[in-house]
């Protein structure tokens, strides 16, 4: 069994690769980063390490990478032999990658007329289904149709820590012992295949996709943007501060209500989801620094993720989102120089002001909840983040 994946990042290595791997699959990933895929071409392995007390390593072989650019005709050839294709390469990327696997599919269809799924495992709610459009985008209706005739787009959830580590052994994964890979199967076209190991297969995903992202991913960013605004430099060391977890909390448990709500989870079943999540969070093998975790915020403060969409809901619903309203304008003051989007954003502050940014990056037009968040973001800028959250 061929399997392609595209991105040899953090989750591409130490999560979907790792997985394909001891399903059986004879792997090979496609990224744009020269320097990952001859690491892995030197060996055909990598390392993946376990973020536990032990330190446990595992190699992963064998492997073999493509450069999707300058071996471009590889790559076409691969997508036409491959049983499965996935991706995590982020949200942003998937138009990027759309153009070579749509060349790819139509050369398959002239010769391998067999099914394929192709699941794109970003932290998003359908990214299959945005990576499908990115391919429409760039076919007939003609094409589309027999594309759809041949290629499913199951959507997925995906969750695990992953990082990575320069060791005299190469690039190593980092991971945390937990995971989970949640794929729809409702979706998928070819059921002939045997399950991955370790992935859980329902017939209907939104409500793993929405507690995963509206909950932890929601925590995460949101522990990242408190922490840089106390001067933290890690998710470890912001939740190690009492106050800190608090807040945290708080806005999980503001957030958690809509999802209960919306997708049937019993409050007890949220409740203990909450703890291992912070737990998770606090991780003391784990140093993740809150630049990464924070990383693009014009992605994440965009209308349907993970601070605006909650807000939104709750505000709907007539349920107080103070916490998250806070958490949301500390984004807004987020800082990394390193980080485009991050100077995009604050280069538009500096020029049209907060409430024009508010408008722009969260779509939100509604004025109580620009103002709440204007307020909010004032508050931050003359106070110290301790005193605003207390
Ligand atoms: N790292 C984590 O803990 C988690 C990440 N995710 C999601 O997984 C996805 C990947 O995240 P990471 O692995 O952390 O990112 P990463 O930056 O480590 O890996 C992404 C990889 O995709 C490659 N890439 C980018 N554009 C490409 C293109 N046009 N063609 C081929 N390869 C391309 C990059 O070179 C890189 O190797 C993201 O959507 C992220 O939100 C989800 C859960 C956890
Ligand atoms: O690209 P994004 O959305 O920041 O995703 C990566 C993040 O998702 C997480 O899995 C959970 O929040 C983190 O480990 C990681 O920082």
């Amino acid at each position: 069994m061929q399997a392609l994946h595209f991105g040899a990042g953090n989750i591409g290595r130490g999560f979907i690769g790792y997985l394909l791997n001891k399903t059986g699959y004879n792997l090979c990933f496609v990224d744009v980063n020269e320097e990952i895929i001859k690491a892995i071409n030197d060996t055909n392995s990598y390392k993946v390490e376990l973020l536990d007390s032990d330190s446990t390593q595992e190699t992963v072989s064998p492997v073999t990478a493509l450069n999707s650019i300058k071996e471009r005709k590889k790559v076409i050839q691969a997508i036409t032999d491959a049983d499965l294709i996935t991706a995590s390469v982020g949200i942003e990327n998937l138009e990027k990658i759309a153009g070579i696997i749509f060349e790819g599919l139509l050369k398959r269809l002239e010769k391998n007329k067999t099914k394929l799924d192709l699941i794109a495992n970003e932290n998003a709610v359908r990214a299959s289904s945005t990576l499908k459009k990115e391919i429409e985008k760039k076919a007939s209706k003609k094409e589309m149709k027999q594309i759809c005739k041949y290629v499913g787009f199951p959507n997925s959830a995906i969750d695990r820590l992953a990082l990575s580590r320069e060791s005299e052994d190469g690039l190593v994964a980092l991971v945390e012992p937990f995971y989970e890979w949640v794929i729809n199967r409702s979706e998928m076209i070819n059921l002939e295949l045997p399950e991955i190991e370790g992935v859980i297969y329902v017939d209907d995903l939104d409500p793993y996709i929405n507690r995963k992202f509206y909950l932890i991913n929601m925590a995460h960013a949101a522990t990242a943007y408190i922490g840089f605004a106390a001067g933290e430099e890690t998710i470890q060391s912001t939740l190690a501060e009492p106050e800190m977890e608090k807040f945290i909390r708080r806005v999980l448990n503001e957030v958690k209500k809509y999802i209960i709500k919306d997708f049937d989870f019993s409050s007890e079943d949220i409740e203990s989801y909450i703890d291992k999540t912070i737990k998770r969070f606090k991780n003391e093998n784990i140093s993740d620094n809150v630049l990464r975790v924070g990383r693009a915020p014009i992605r994440k403060l965009s209308y349907e993720e993970r601070l605006i969409k909650p807000l939104r809901n709750l505000f709907e619903l007539d349920l107080a989102a103070d916490n998250l309203s806070i958490v949301i304008a500390a984004a807004f003051l987020f800082k990394n120089k390193d980080d485009q989007e991050a100077v995009k954003l604050n280069k538009y502050i500096q020029a049209k002001g907060i409430e024009k940014a508010i408008l722009k990056f969260t779509g939100i037009e509604n004025k109580e909840l620009i103002d709440k968040i204007t307020k909010e973001y004032y508050k931050l800028k003359e106070q110290s983040i301790k005193s605003v959250i207390k």
